[in-house]
Formats: structure tokens, C-alpha cells, sequence
């Protein structure tokens, strides 16, 4: 009989800390750290004293041990083992967590950076330069030859520079003033203007054989309570040559029709989900369902929430991590791309993909890191399966997709996405950008000399292109609240 005080080796014991962290084995990588319990955002999960070797002493003995796997390189050049959860954490290209160092205290402190389901396990980023083969499919390992460079497997630790989210506090569904975003809006962003990006809500429709039932159709619309605003932005009557349509609501069940009438069945029909900004918008919506042409006046733009600055403040700060690790560490052009999970009020849901420039280590020309990042999120929707079957991300609001079937943009990888990059994309990447139907892109630099997002042209404004995105820059001094070292400086010369 096995009691709790004696455990096996089948039933380990589950470690929890006052934090909610549990110490558990995994399938793949020994033990790791899961969350016992839901785990909001931004909750220091450990404080880890840390045990410190000299170089030489780290050289000639801990170096050829098992301590190698679990050392950080601390500010001095010194190793530090850090004691307690933090040796436990496994590596992730996607963390839930991030670590700074107290050099007061001699600790590592560890913080979720957005909210972590129990059960879910608790994973920090140690670096591009792993001694081991991830169990963690997001991962682009940086091809090249191996550097040696002596000095345990964990990513430095370089900095104790706290730096929180200047959106973090106060009501994340309060609208920001324009003029007091961190960017500003090169290109605005586009209406619906390609078949592929409109997006449908399903509604119930009925055919009216004899128009003079009109009028007592519409009539008892309103008495049934189905001429609400949610369809506001549509006509309600189509003629489609020989056919009249009436456009009756959207909710899951219909009340009866006037028997009296003698109407056909009413069928449910994919109808436009908001009014068209733009004529080719018109156009294309109206092949649907009739819509409501409401142009957008040139001071409109779409705004955004506090709580939707947060996202952004967080993708682009962790986008710039990783270009200064990419450079510190590989030696490549500090330039990184990030795919974010999308923005929702409840807080983003998905999966996010980062890459670096890797043109250097793979002497490849064309690794640039928004090919790389696109070919992340094309290999990881391979590896799913599903393909080119995938809905598009965003289009949660929508009936699920039947098997084998297409629709809206399924076969793009970026419909409805944003793409932060800390350069402004090059000619071709921003051509890529374009033919994966990105919606957004945000970059921090500006590169008059080589860039394709209004540097040295605007790839989505040329003529003949089938796509348009919006364009944001972030303000020069916003940049430097992002930044914990040096800014990322690039040879204007070079194309990012
Ligand atoms: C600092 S330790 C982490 C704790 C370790 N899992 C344990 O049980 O002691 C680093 C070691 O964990 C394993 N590891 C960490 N992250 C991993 C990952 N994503 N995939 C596979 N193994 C991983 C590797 O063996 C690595 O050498």
C-alpha cells in the first residue's frame, strides 16, 4: 500500500510552492515547473538564491559535471546556479515566464508574463544555442557551426533593469488618444478589399415569391423583435434577377412566418459581418448580400484600447529581446520578427512565433527574419495537419469550418495577422508580407535606404498589388521604454 509519506517512484511527490508552482515530471524533458493553479499575469513566481563559481574554479570542475545544465552566467563573468525552482524551469522558444536578476540580493526573480492555466507548464527562453534537441516544435534551431562557448547552457543574465509595461495599470478598455499612441500610422488599415478577408456572419434569409408580401413581412419583423441594429450595416431586401429576398435575422432559431403568406423555407445564407469602407469593398460585399457603403473619414482611425497598447507594448518588447540575443549570442544583424497570438480583451489566446535574422550563421542570403518567421508559422501549421484547412486566425466568431473545407483566407498565412519587426521590412520581405495577406506591420526603425514599408517604397500602396496592409511606426521616443540595452543600430545600407 503506498501512503502519502511514502512515495514511489510511479507516484512522485508534487512540490508546491506559496506561488502556485508545482514540480512535476514531464514526458520529455525530466522535471519541470507547471502551475498548480491558475497563475495571473506578471506574478513573480520564484525568488531563487543562487550559488556562484568563480570562472576557474567553474572551468576545471563544474563545467564537467552536471552542473553545466543548469548554470546562468552571471554580470561578473562568474556562474550562478540558481537554488530552489529556478534550476527547474525548462527552455520554451514561446515562455510564459521571464527572468531578471537581483544583483542586491544575489537572486533570480521569475515572473509570468501573461496569465498561466493551471496545469499548464512554466517555461522561461534560455537562449539560441541549446546543448540539447527541444521538445518544443516552435523552436528554429539556428543552423551554423557550433560555437564552444564554455560557459554552462543557460543565456546570460546581463541586467537588473526592471522594465514593466507602461499600460499594465488602469482600465484596459479606455480608448488612448491618438496623439498619445507609442506609433504612428503610416498607412491606415485596409477595408475588406479582397474576396479571401471578408468576414461573414450566417443570417436567415427567405425568398418572397409575390414582393406585394413586402410590406407585411417587414411589418412583422418588427412585431417579432427582428429589426434590431445587428444587421444595420445590410439592405434587407435583395432582387437578384427574378427573385425578391428578404433578410430576416441572425438568431439560432426563426419564429414562424405569417402562415397566411405561403412562403418557401427559410435558409441560412453567409452574409457580410460589418458596412464597406471602400467601392471594391462595396462591391465584393454586395455579391453576398446588399451592404451599406459608410466611407471612413480620413481623421477616423480604428482606435486603440489601453488594454491593446499592453499587447503591443509586450509583443515589441519581446521581439527586441530576442534580436539582442540574436546578436550577442550568434553574432547576427540584431533583427527580429515576431507573429503575436491576437489581441483579445480577455487576453491573447494562441500560439505566437518569433524569428531572428539568421543570414549570417546559415550564410544564406535570404534568412531574413520575416521569411524566417512566415516559414515558422507555415512549418507549424503543417505539422498540424491541417494545412491549408486551417481557419483563419481571428474567425472564432464564425461557424466551424466543415471538413476539407476553405474559406476566408484559409490558404494565407497572415489574414487578420500582425507582424511586429524591430526594422522596417525590406522589398522582398515586404512582398512576402503581402502574399501572406498580412494585416498589420509594426516596426520600430525606419530604413530610408532598403525598406519596403515606406522607406524606400510602400510595397502594399504600388499599383497592381492584390493586397493591402497598414503600416505603423513606433515613435522614437517610445522606442527607448522598450529597450533594456543598447538600441539595435543596423548599417542603413543593409536590407532587414
Ligand atoms: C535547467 S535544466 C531544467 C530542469 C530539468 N528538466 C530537470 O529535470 O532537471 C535543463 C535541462 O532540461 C532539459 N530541457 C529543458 N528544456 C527542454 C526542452 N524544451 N526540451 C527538451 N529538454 C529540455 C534538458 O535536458 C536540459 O539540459
Amino acid at each position: 500500500m503506498t501512503s502519502t509519506s511514502e512515495p514511489t517512484t510511479s507516484q512522485a511527490p508534487e512540490h508546491l510552492n506559496s506561488t502556485g508552482c508545482v514540480i512535476k515530471s514531464t514526458p520529455d524533458k525530466g522535471r519541470g515547473v507547471y502551475a498548480g493553479r491558475l497563475i495571473p499575469r506578471s506574478t513573480v513566481v520564484e525568488i531563487s538564491p543562487i550559488l556562484l563559481f568563480s570562472k576557474e574554479e567553474y572551468e576545471n570542475h563544474g563545467k564537467h559535471t552536471v552542473l553545466d545544465h543548469y548554470t546562468f552566467v552571471w554580470t561578473d563573468g562568474r556562474m550562478a546556479l540558481a537554488l530552489g525552482l529556478g534550476s527547474l524551469f525548462n527552455h520554451s522558444s514561446s515562455p510564459n515566464v521571464s527572468y531578471s536578476l537581483d544583483t542586491k540580493t544575489d537572486s533570480i526573480h521569475y515572473t509570468t508574463v501573461r496569465d498561466v492555466e493551471a496545469g499548464e507548464e512554466l517555461c522561461i527562453f534560455y537562449g539560441h544555442k541549446l546543448w540539447f534537441s527541444p521538445a518544443d516544435s516552435n523552436y528554429t534551431q539556428i543552423e551554423g557551426p557550433e560555437v564552444e562557448d564554455g560557459w554552462g547552457g543557460l543565456v546570460a543574465v546581463e541586467h537588473d533593469v526592471q522594465i514593466t509595461n507602461p499600460y499594465e495599470e488602469g482600465d484596459q478598455a479606455e480608448i488612448i488618444p491618438e496623439n498619445e499612441l507609442p506609433f504612428v500610422r503610416l498607412k491606415p488599415p485596409p477595408d475588406e478589399e479582397d474576396p479571401e478577408s471578408i468576414r461573414t456572419i450566417q443570417a436567415w434569409v427567405v425568398d418572397v415569391p409575390d414582393p406585394r408580401h413586402i410590406t407585411t413581412l417587414l411589418k412583422w419583423l418588427k412585431q417579432v423583435g427582428l429589426d434590431g441594429p445587428e444587421l444595420g450595416h445590410l439592405k434587407r431586401i435583395r432582387k437578384a434577377r427574378d427573385t425578391t429576398s428578404l433578410l430576416l435575422g441572425t438568431t439560432p432559431e426563426l419564429p414562424p412566418l405569417p402562415a397566411n403568406l405561403d412562403l418557401p423555407a427559410p435558409y441560412k445564407l453567409p452574409v457580410p459581418a460589418s458596412s464597406a469602407l471602400t467601392m471594391p469593398s462595396l462591391d465584393l460585399k454586395s455579391a453576398l448580400w446588399p451592404t451599406m457603403y459608410t466611407p471612413k473619414r480620413k481623421d477616423e482611425p480604428e482606435p486603440w484600447t489601453r488594454g491593446k497598447l499592453r499587447w503591443a507594448w509586450d509583443v515589441m518588447k519581446r521581439t527586441v529581446d530576442a534580436a539582442i540575443t540574436a546578436q550577442r549570442e550568434s553574432d547576427e544583424f540584431p533583427i527580429a520578427a515576431h507573429i503575436p497570438a491576437p489581441h483579445e480583451p480577455s487576453g491573447a489566446k494562441g500560439i505566437s512565433f518569433v524569428s531572428c535574422d539568421t543570414r549570417k550563421t546559415t550564410k544564406h542570403p535570404l534568412r531574413h527574419a520575416a521569411i524566417n518567421v512566415v516559414r515558422q508559422l507555415a512549418d507549424y501549421r503543417a505539422s498540424q495537419g491541417t494545412g491549408s484547412a486551417l481557419p483563419p486566425f481571428g474567425a472564432s466568431q464564425e461557424a466551424p469550418l466543415e471538413a476539407g473545407e476553405v474559406r476566408n483566407g484559409s490558404n494565407y498565412l497572415l489574414t487578420d495577422r500582425h507582424l511586429f519587426i524591430t526594422h522596417e521590412p525590406c522589398v522582398m520581405c515586404s512582398m512576402a508580407l503581402l502574399h501572406s495577406r498580412v494585416k498589420e506591420v509594426v516596426y520600430l526603425y525606419r530604413m530610408p535606404q532598403t525598406g519596403g514599408c515606406g522607406g524606400c517604397t510602400c510595397l502594399p500602396t504600388l499599383k497592381g498589388v492584390n493586397h493591402r496592409f497598414a503600416i505603423l511606426q513606433w515613435k522614437a521616443d517610445a522606442k527607448y521604454g522598450i529597450f533594456s540595452l543598447s538600441p539595435l543600430d543596423l548599417n542603413s545600407t543593409v536590407d532587414a
